[in-house]
């Protein structure tokens, strides 16, 4: 099977990565070119724009940071909509609003192409792994054939209805994750600035009912303030913003978010955005001085 691939970020590479190495033909394109030449020097080819890409493959799939990034890639000069067609297929799987979905829908389709959105849960290492999860939506049989590509990058694939709901489905998992993340923040300081050892408590969390792989993975290097970036801050921070809105539309309450989204925000400020989500405790210790 032969794939487009656009965007080589930190998910991209990994994602493009695996489907290489599973035997895939796999036709890539990144903003920055130079972040191709990993890619290449692994089998994969190199277009010099998305419209290449599509012109080139029956399928491609995107993986961008943000719904301003999935748009242009869309329907900049050189984007997809110049080259899709009947009979191509176009799957976005990064993480956007459901709004950036519809429209990418609407044009795709308008031209006669199908459409997926399918963003996945799941960080850097289930990235390199395998282990994604996927949130799809949007065009059956167009899923139903990327099933032999998401088999290769994670390790279940939901699908859940129309365009949209893969996206609400990603914001409202991250979302949580991200309100996680605030509250084990505010614990590990907590412990520390009473005396207490947050590693210690990092081994009371492990053994009970709260036991995760975020807090397992995470916390060792959150004591250590060390936060190579899995998922970037200023993604996450993005994806409760996101999600806020999501919560405006349907009038629901969401204080705890709200909250962790102000961290977030004070982490950006701060100059972390590029440091792993976890660099939200700096936030915390930050409020603290
Ligand atoms: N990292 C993670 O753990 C996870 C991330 N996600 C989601 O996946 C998506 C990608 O994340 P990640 O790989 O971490 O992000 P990165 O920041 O590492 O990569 C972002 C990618 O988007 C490209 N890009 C940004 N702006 C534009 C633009 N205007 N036009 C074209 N390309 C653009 C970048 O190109 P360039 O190299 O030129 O900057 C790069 O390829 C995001 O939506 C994120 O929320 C989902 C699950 C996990
Ligand atoms: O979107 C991030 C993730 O870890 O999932």
């Amino acid at each position: 099977m032969e794939v487009g691939f656009l965007g080589l970020g930190i998910m991209g590479k990994a994602m493009s990565m695996n489907l290489l190495k599973n035997g895939f033909k796999v036709t890539v394109w990144n903003r920055t070119l130079s972040k191709c030449d990993e890619l290449v020097e692994h089998g994969a080819s190199v277009c010099e724009s998305p419209a290449e890409v599509i012109k080139k493959c029956k399928y491609t799939i995107a993986m961008l940071s943000d719904p301003c990034a999935a748009l242009s890639v869309v329907f900049d000069k050189g984007g997809v909509l110049e080259q899709i067609c009947e009979g191509k297929g176009y799957i976005d799987m990064s993480t956007v609003d459901a709004e950036t979905s519809l429209k990418i829908n609407e044009a795709i389709t308008g031209k006669g192409g199908r459409f997926v959105e399918g963003p996945v849960s799941g960080s850097k290492k289930p990235a390199e792994d395998g282990q994604l999860i996927i949130l799809a939506a949007g065009d059956k049989a167009l899923f139903e054939e990327s099933i032999p590509a998401f088999d290769v990058l994670g390790k279940r694939s939901f699908y859940l209805g129309q365009v949209g709901n893969g996206a609400k489905m990603k914001l409202i998992v991250n979302m949580i994750m991200g309100s996680m993340m605030n509250a084990f923040s505010e614990g590990l300081v907590l412990a520390d600035k009473s005396g207490l050892s947050s590693d210690t408590l990092l081994d009371i969390l492990d053994l009970g009912a709260m036991t995760n792989p975020m807090f397992k993975g995470k916390g060792p290097s959150m004591n250590k303030s060390s936060y190579p970036p899995a998922f970037p801050l200023k993604h996450q921070q993005k994806d409760m913003r996101l999600a806020l809105a999501l919560g405006d539309e349907n009038a629901v309450s969401m204080p705890v978010a709200a909250a962790a989204n102000e961290a977030f925000k004070k982490a950006r400020s701060l100059g972390l955005g590029d440091l792993d989500f976890s660099a939200v405790i700096e936030a915390v210790k930050f409020s603290r001085e």
